[in-house]
């Protein structure tokens, strides 16, 4: 009897014990995950806290193009900023068992670049620096009661060091000596308008400064843009992409900088900001490939101008220029390049003219920017490089900002430059 009641018991136990095992096991299962997936919300939801775009100015063109693809910015681009502030505040928020990864597809906000018409005007307090040394400067010596040998040669100095040359400067004291004799009386007035149209005239008010961007009938034109290291070529590129969007064109970038990764990033993002494509090559992979592909996507695309970005080099290193001109002959296999713009940055003074001379030989110049033209107060190498290299000065750079970048109009530029 007494092992028929223990083995009840022992019996009860067993059972108990297992029901007790089962219970724990189920309520395991049912525990959320230990590691948490953040959400990310649908690309409507972000686009509501996206900052709204610029409303467009008069005038300006709305942005023709959608970009192609996804947001790749890199970090630093505000778009890519804003996309990824957002998915890290609402993971904090949403309660773990509403877990949900959903892919986000979000379009980086299309900006309407300021017109490019009027933009010297707007921007000419930037040339501040050549305006107080060539403008006023000059204005000052011209106004003295005697104009004396010692004055002209003060007129001679003034020109010499804003970097305008020294054969204009010598055509511009002599025109302007002959004509002050011829006038008789100097009113300020007077003396002004001789100073205004004798430097137009010397910075040659009749020369064709449009940058050929108009699409042909077989493709899009080609824009090669050239020069030595940290002259501003990618931001120019980015900016001439704003400026072109800005006047109603579809653009495609092409970074055959491959030299610096960071240039296509830099690129590829001033090119999202105006939904333009970028098309880019592999690092250190061979440039002329990336200009030839970027100029095949703008022919598939059927868009007006493809910009092609180089890398800096410096005019000394012959390997260098002729990879350059192996870009330029690869490119040629599609059709003609329509514009190769030679970068100079303008703080640089005689060096500038140094480098102009080596692109020259190497590729056909057709247009210059001068970019920094805020920060020098050498404003006369405007004159010396066109006379360098017999081609005018296209667009001018006036500081870092997105749309600071202006065409070069030779009336405005002398105004700006006399106050
Ligand atoms: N103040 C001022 N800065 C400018 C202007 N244009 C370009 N920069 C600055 O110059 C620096 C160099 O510009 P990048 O466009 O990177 O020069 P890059 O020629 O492409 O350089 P590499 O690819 O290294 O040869 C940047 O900090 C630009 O913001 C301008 O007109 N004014």
């Amino acid at each position: 009897m007494e092992y028929v009641i223990l083995a009840v018991v022992i019996a009860v136990v067993a059972v108990g014990a297992i029901a007790g095992f089962v219970v724990t096991g189920k309520r395991r299962k049912q525990l959320p995950p230990p590691t948490q997936t953040p959400v990310v919300t649908p690309p409507s939801a972000q686009a509501e806290t996206k900052a709204p775009p610029k409303v467009a100015e008069e005038g300006a063109a709305p942005p023709t193009q959608a970009p192609a693809e996804t947001a790749t910015a890199p970090a630093g681009a505000p778009a890519a900023e804003e996309t990824a502030a957002a998915p890290a505040e609402d993971a904090t928020a949403a309660p773990a068992e509403e877990l949900v990864v959903e892919e986000a597809e979000v379009a980086p906000a299309i900006e309407v670049p300021e017109p490019t018409a009027g933009r010297l005007v707007r921007l000419r307090s930037r040339l501040s620096r050549s305006q107080s040394t060539l403008g006023k400067g000059l204005l000052t010596l011209l106004s003295r009661d005697r104009l004396d040998e010692d004055t002209w040669e003060e007129i001679e100095d003034t020109l010499l060091t804003s970097d305008i040359g020294v054969a204009a400067t010598q055509e511009l004291v002599d025109n302007l000596r002959t004509r002050v004799k011829v006038l008789g009386t100097r009113t300020p007035d007077e003396l002004r308008g001789l100073l205004r149209e004798e430097l137009i005239t010397l910075i040659g008010p009749d020369s064709d400064r449009t940058v050929r961007s108009t699409k042909h009938e077989e493709g899009p034109a080609v824009v090669l843009v050239v020069g030595v290291n940290g002259v501003g070529k990618t931001t120019t590129t980015g900016k001439l992409a704003r400026v072109l969007v800005a006047d109603g064109r579809r653009v495609v970038l092409g970074a055959a900088d491959t030299f610096r990764a960071a240039a296509a990033d830099q690129l590829q993002t001033w090119g999202e900001r105006v939904g333009a494509h970028t098309v880019r090559g592999p690092e250190g992979g061979d440039p002329a490939s990336v200009a030839f592909d970027a100029v095949k996507e703008g022919i598939a695309e059927g868009v007006d101008t493809v910009l092609v970005d180089t890398a800096g080099r410096l005019h000394t290193k012959t390997g260098l220029m002729d990879e350059l001109g192996k870009v330029k002959r690869v490119v040629e296999k599609h059709g003609p390049v329509d514009e190769v713009l030679l970068v100079l940055d303008a703080t640089t003074g005689q060096n500038g003219l140094v480098q102009a001379r080596v692109f020259a030989e190497v590729v056909d110049i057709t247009g210059i920017v001068l970019t920094k033209l805020d920060g020098t107060a050498k404003g006369g190498i405007v004159v010396s490089v066109q006379r360098e290299l017999g081609v005018p000065v296209k667009l001018i750079g006036l500081g870092e900002g997105a749309d600071d970048l202006a065409p070069f109009e030779p009336g405005a530029f002398v105004d700006a430059l006399l106050g």
